[in-house]
């Protein structure tokens, strides 16, 4: 594996997959081959195919955040072969959600007290046991919870559910745990090294090429 891993993450609605798309586009086209994957995979892994069950809340009975995890990971392990083409293929693979999604969500779920045990297990589990590779940059993309709530309403239909929002998007309480989640994993460097980008300037929303060309900025 020769490819540079770029992770992008955020909350729901942050702006992720817009980002990703433009940061391969702004790399295409100086010269620098990118590709981008994105997690879940809903319909490529069996893994993909349950988290949309869930997501959309059709599973039967509540899971746990462990149980959850392994089938994100489950995603991601399925896709390793994917994973390795893209990275023997491509100088940059961006990642429009990885191994942190997990650990962030997850990570929410629990209480204080037992959050960074299982961000800890879900990276053991993820690179350790599943062979995952570790990214070489995770870039936080910061987005205020109400400014993505915004964003999300604006998505078009998904595969997996017929609702505006899922389960996780759903409920704005997560969100802001996951956000500070993510803050918190930016400055301890779990994982690796991070960055962080704000989409906002002066409260108003960057567009979609400034916020890439300084993503694209960090990878010289
Ligand atoms: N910087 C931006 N300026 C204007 N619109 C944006 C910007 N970023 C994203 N959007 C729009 O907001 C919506 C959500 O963006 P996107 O799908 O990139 O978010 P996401 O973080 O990948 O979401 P999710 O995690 O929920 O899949 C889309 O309709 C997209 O076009
Ligand atoms: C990859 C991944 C995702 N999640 C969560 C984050 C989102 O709320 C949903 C689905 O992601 P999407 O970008 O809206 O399609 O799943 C997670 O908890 N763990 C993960 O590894």
């Amino acid at each position: 594996m020769t490819g540079l891993l770029l992770a992008i993450e955020g909350g729901d609605g942050a702006g992720k997959a817009t980002a990703a798309a433009e940061v391969a586009a702004q790399l295409n086209a100086a010269g620098r081959s990118a590709t981008v994957l994105s997690f879940p995979r809903y319909a490529e892994t069996l893994g993909g195919h349950v988290l949309g069950e869930y997501l959309g809340g059709r599973l039967p009975h509540a899971a746990s955040p462990r149980a959850i995890a392994t089938l994100y990971a489950l995603d991601r392990f399925e896709s390793a072969a994917v994973i390795a083409e893209a990275t023997a293929r491509h100088e940059v693979v961006v990642f429009d959600r990885y191994i942190a999604s997990n650990m962030a969500y997850q990570a929410a779920q629990v209480g204080p007290g037992e959050a960074r045990d299982l961000m800890g297990w879900i990276a053991r589990l993820e690179v350790e046991q599943f062979g995952l590779p570790l990214p070489d940059l995770s870039l936080y993309l910061d987005t205020p919870v109400e400014v993505a709530r915004g964003l999300i309403l604006r998505k078009r239909k998904r595969s997996y559910t017929d609702e505006a929002l899922d389960t996780y998007e759903a409920d704005m309480a997560l969100q802001a745990r996951v956000r500070a989640n993510y803050a918190a994993m930016a400055a301890e460097g779990l994982l690796g090294r991070w960055a962080t980008v704000s989409t906002l300037a002066d409260g108003a929303l960057r567009s979609p090429r400034e916020i890439a060309g300084e993503i694209v900025g960090l990878l010289v």
